[in-house]
């Protein structure tokens, strides 16, 4: 964790700017605590696919997708710092190697906590992956729900944004991205 980045003082001058008054009782620690939320929630600024993944790519011969989904995301848009929440779903097919289960997640996070637009994020986490196991090819797709048009701007309540990322046999062979897109629309 960054010590001592000034990021304290900015937040108390935020609370001072929208007429509160930073002294009183409940927002004493207030810049403290905000402060140490916006590090936990960039942290993926800090992290590197190489620490994340330690080496958890296994030689394997089975050739069918493999797919994780409902991957719970929580990012923050880069237009306005507001939080936007939803479903992962990653798949790929392997080219003799797979990847940990849990690294999946991870690359997710990894690059959820950043400041970000959903088409990059997808676009980063598809590429990421890719990059790491050479997949005969691989598929993201994200719905979310974003708090700067609900809290405020248009203030959809309802409204979510998809976006995908395909590469290799999901982007050139119709039936692969089907079947993913069939998978990951089943309940179960
Ligand atoms: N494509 C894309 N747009 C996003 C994302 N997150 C937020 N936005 C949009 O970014 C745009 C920024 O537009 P601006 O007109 O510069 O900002 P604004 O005046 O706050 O816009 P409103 O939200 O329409 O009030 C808005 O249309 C947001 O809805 C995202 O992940 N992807
Ligand atoms: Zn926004």
């Amino acid at each position: 964790m960054k010590e001592n980045n000034g990021m304290e003082e900015q937040f108390r001058a935020i609370i001072e700017a929208i007429g509160e008054n930073p002294e009183r009782e409940g927002l004493l620690r207030t810049p403290h605590r905000a402060a140490r939320a916006m590090e936990f929630l960039t942290q993926g600024y800090e992290q590197d696919v190489g620490e994340i993944v330690n080496g958890a790519v296994f030689e394997s011969h089975n050739d069918e997708m493999v797919i994780v989904k409902d991957i719970e995301l929580y990012s923050m848009c880069e237009h306005h710092m507001l939080p936007f929440i939803g479903r992962a779903h990653v798949a790929y097919l392997p080219n003799g190697k797979v990847i940990g289960l849990s690294k999946i997640p991870r690359i997710v996070d990894m690059f959820a906590r950043r400041l970000q637009i959903q088409e990059n994020l997808t676009q980063q986490i598809g590429q990421c992956l890719q990059d790491t196991i050479d997949a005969k090819g691989v598929g993201v797709v994200i719905e979310a729900k974003h708090l700067c048009a609900m809290m405020r701007g248009v203030q959809k309540q309802n409204s979510s944004m998809v976006t995908s990322f395909m590469l290799g046999r999901f982007r050139e062979d119709h039936r692969t991205r089907q079947e993913f897109l069939d998978l990951i629309r089943r309940q179960n």
